[in-house]
Parts: structure tokens; C-alpha cells; sequence
């Protein structure tokens, strides 16, 4: 059985136990998801380029950087100068610039992902499709945490399972948004490769990080059968 990838959003986590949750969550997470607001793509401001540095000095993982912000030619320049590994932009702001984007951070021996809104379709990335290295499929509207989960958009990660198996493309399946003891059964069913874990899932469940992973862990063998 392919093991999913748990991927915490620290967005969502106790900045006053930084270091003691991160170097915790080290040895048994595959990478960190960093949102990044701008304010006007999404009425919010959270994590930025200064932030996945920090992250680093404590932390080898693979940082992936979810932008969410209306002019990603600016962020992405931003991230590639700190080199990190995954640049993850919203397919709705890329008109016209999808391909010198995915080009700008390939080159850089980067990986290049792209993110899809609640009512966003899988086609409209269908021209740029195969070049891409990760797809995200938002479960929440973008911009906060704690939110309703929005069952439908799981239809989109089956197709996008199945569109991959047909076409033998590359790339790797995620999900962002409330995952949790109440989601982690229509999301498994769904299949996606990587879980972003936030407040629901993970760091809102107890004051502790190892209490709080264990019962996350707990959680998802609850109602999936499955161990991690
Ligand atoms: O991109 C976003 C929100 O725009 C996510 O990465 C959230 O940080 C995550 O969904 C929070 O977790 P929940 O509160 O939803 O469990
Ligand atoms: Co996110």
C-alpha cells in the first residue's frame, strides 16, 4: 500500500513553540506547507519567504510554498532566490504567464506546482498539465484556516488520479484545507498523495505537539484503517 505524505501548514501552528513543534514534527512529516498571502487575492497576510528561512535553519525537510497572491511573478522570483523546493501558484492568476513561470522555476531545479480553487475545473490547467510537478486541490477557499470543508472538490483529485494513470504523467496529488478526523475518510477515498494538515487535523487538537500527533495518527487509523 502507497503511503500518503502528511504535509503540516504553519500557518496554523504555536509560534511560541516554534522550535520545539518543528523539531518534533522532523522526523515524522515529509514536508512543510507555508502559506503565502499578499492581501488581495485573499483578504489575508500570513508566512513569507523570511519565514521558510527560518524554518530551515532547524529543519531539512522540503519547504512547499503555496502562493496565494495576485502578482506570483514577484513571489516567485522571491522564492527561487532562497531556493525553495516547491512553488505552488493558483492556476486563476496565471493567464499568460503559466508557462515562463513553470519554465522560471524548473530551471532553477526547482519543482513547480500548481493550485486549483473550490470552483476552479481541472481543465483550465489542461494546456500546461504535463509540465507540471504537483497539484493542489484547495478543499477550503483559500486564505484561512478552520473552515467548511467542500466535499465536491474531491471529484477533482479522482479525476486527476485517473487523468495521470491514462496519460502516465508525473505528477504528485495534494489536497489543502480541514483535514481531519471528520474529513480523512471521503479524502482517503479520494486518494490524494499529500495531506496538508492544519488546525482541524493537527495542531488545534491539543496544547502538546506530541500529544496532538498522536491523536492525529489515532485519528486517521480511526476512520481509515490505515496506519502512518
Ligand atoms: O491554504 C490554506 C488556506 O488558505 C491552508 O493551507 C490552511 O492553512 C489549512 O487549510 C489550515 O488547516 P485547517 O484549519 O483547514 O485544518
Ligand atoms: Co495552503
Amino acid at each position: 500500500m502507497k503511503k500518503v505524505e502528511f504535509s503540516p501548514s504553519l500557518m496554523t501552528m504555536d509560534l511560541d513553540k516554534f522550535k520545539e513543534q518543528i523539531t518534533f514534527l522532523n522526523d515524522r512529516v515529509g514536508s512543510y506547507h507555508i502559506d503565502i498571502m499578499d492581501g488581495h487575492y485573499v483578504p489575508n497576510i500570513t508566512l513569507s519567504p523570511w519565514f521558510i528561512e527560518e524554518v530551515r535553519k532547524i529543519s531539512e525537510l522540503p519547504i512547499s510554498a503555496h502562493l496565494m497572491v495576485t502578482d506570483p511573478s514577484f513571489w516567485v522570483q522571491q522564492l527561487v532566490d532562497i531556493k525553495c523546493e516547491w512553488i505552488c501558484m493558483h492556476a486563476e492568476v496565471l493567464d499568460g504567464l503559466a508557462f515562463r513561470l513553470i519554465d522560471q522555476i524548473q530551471d532553477a531545479g526547482l519543482k513547480a506546482g500548481i493550485v486549483l480553487n473550490p470552483e476552479t475545473p481541472i481543465e483550465t490547467i489542461f494546456p500546461y498539465i504535463e509540465l507540471v510537478d504537483k497539484i493542489t486541490i484547495m478543499t477550503v477557499d483559500p486564505g484561512f484556516a478552520g473552515q467548511r470543508f467542500i466535499e465536491s472538490t474531491l471529484d477533482k483529485i479522482v479525476a486527476l488520479r485517473e487523468l495521470r494513470e491514462q496519460k502516465g504523467y508525473q505528477f504528485v496529488i495534494e489536497m489543502d484545507g480541514s483535514s481531519s478526523r471528520k474529513t480523512f475518510k471521503s479524502i482517503d477515498a479520494a486518494g490524494p498523495d499529500i495531506y496538508i494538515i492544519g488546525r482541524s487535523g493537527l495542531f488545534g487538537l491539543d496544547e502538546d505537539i506530541e500529544k496532538s500527533w498522536e491523536i492525529m495518527c489515532k485519528d486517521y487509523e480511526d476512520m481509515t484503517a490505515k496506519v502512518i
